[in-house]
């Protein structure tokens, strides 16, 4: 009851979607119980870097009965015994461990998702792992660019805000770069925001649609919730509340496991629905929308989070912002030095190394 009463809420929001001008993230596309029978599924292989960590190993686990992929190739350092026995069904599965084994891991993927580095502790920023996680990634993307420069990227290590960038500037230094296939999975603040306004707003959260856009980390998470659907008349103190819940939803996961990492098994969902949506726009089903932090002109910053349409190439077409409130409007400008200086850290990062 409860499962029809969400699908057909979803039906007529994505019909919604679709006929509108400015399309809205469909709801759908963040429930993963759907059926894939109609759609055209060519081979697809997926590899997670990071594989063993608390993102990882979950994460994988959501991929791997993803039945848009064929082949899923499993890299982290630490050793991926846990998920091998996984390769005992239809769709292949390799471990990989050591760094020498990284170029098979990776050569023929078709989409690359990089949950590797160091999670935050209470009290640290998000930036505060950039010292540790920027060679991760770098050295990672660097392997990339060798053996799948065509591979779309979902970039789930943080400094988000600044991986992103290092990641362009690896691949524009080996020739390789394609900013319509590079992505900061931002799919988490939308999770958030969305749970958050449903819970405020009394609407079903699978029906319920917020943007979310600017960056990863504390001001830099916008949510518009005056374009939320369905629309609700909330207060400024609840929305001001809702905003300020969304921007520090990391933090709060943090505090609560009290020096045992961040948020894990919630990113591995929002991780699998954004390469699921990325997989969908690869093997071009039509209309497939998320948020991203993506190589952009949507604001005067070179990357900036908003909804993108997904289709054969990565990037379809970046969208804008549609109308703000002042809140929002306020809260856009307030975001934009912090935004700046980490992205323009992560480029000086890898200019220099
Ligand atoms: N984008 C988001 O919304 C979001 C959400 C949650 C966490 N994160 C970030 O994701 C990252 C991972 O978080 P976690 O909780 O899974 O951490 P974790 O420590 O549990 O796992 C990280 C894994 O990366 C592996 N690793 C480290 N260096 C590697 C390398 N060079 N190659 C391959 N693997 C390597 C480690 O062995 C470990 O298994 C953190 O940076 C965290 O801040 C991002
Ligand atoms: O907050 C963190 O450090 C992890 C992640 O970016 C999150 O938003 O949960």
């Amino acid at each position: 009851m409860r499962t029809s009463l969400v699908r057909s809420a979803g039906e007529a929001l994505r019909r919604r979607a679709s006929s509108s001008a400015t399309p809205s993230l469909a709801p759908s596309a963040h429930t993963l119980r759907r059926s894939y029978g109609s759609e055209s599924t060519p081979e697809r292989k997926v590899a997670v870097l990071g594989a063993a960590g608390g993102i990882g190993q979950p994460l994988s686990l959501l991929m791997k009965l993803n039945p848009l992929v064929s082949r899923l190739s499993l890299y982290d350092i630490a050793g991926t015994p846990e998920l091998r026995p996984m390769s005992a069904t239809s769709t292949p599965v390799t471990g990989y461990a050591s760094e020498e084994q990284l170029g098979l891991a990776l050569e023929g993927s078709d989409v690359v998702i990089i949950p590797a580095g160091v999670p935050r502790k209470p009290g640290m920023t998000r930036d505060d792992l950039f010292n540790i996680n920027a060679g991760i990634v770098k050295s990672l993307c660097t392997a990339i660019a060798k053996f799948c420069p065509h591979a779309i990227v979902n970039m789930i290590s943080n400094p988000v805000n600044s991986t992103v960038p290092i990641a362009a500037e690896v691949f524009k230094k080996a020739g390789t770069y394609d900013e319509k296939k590079l992505f900061g999975v931002t799919t988490l603040d939308v999770l958030r925001a969305k749970t958050f306004y449903a819970g405020k707003a009394g609407s079903i959260p699978a029906a319920t649609n917020v943007p979310v856009v600017g960056g990863h980390a504390g001001i830099t998470i916008l949510p518009l919730f005056s374009q939320a659907t369905p629309a609700s008349n909330l207060s400024t103190e609840d929305i001001t509340a809702l905003t300020k819940r969304t921007q520090d939803g990391g933090t709060e996961v943090v505090e609560a496991k009290a020096g045992k990492g961040s948020a894990t098994l919630s990113m591995a969902y929002a991780g699998a629905i954004f390469a699921d949506a990325c997989l969908k726009g690869l093997n071009g089903v039509p209309d497939i929308v998320e948020c991203s932090f993506v190589q952009s002109s949507v604001t005067e910053l070179p990357f900036f989070a908003s909804k993108v349409r997904l289709g054969k190439n990565g990037v379809e077409e970046v969208l804008g912002l549609g109308p703000l409130s002042d809140y929002e409007k306020e809260g856009l400008e307030n975001l934009k030095p912090e935004l700046r200086a980490s992205i323009e850290k992560g480029i000086k990062f890898a200019r220099e190394n």
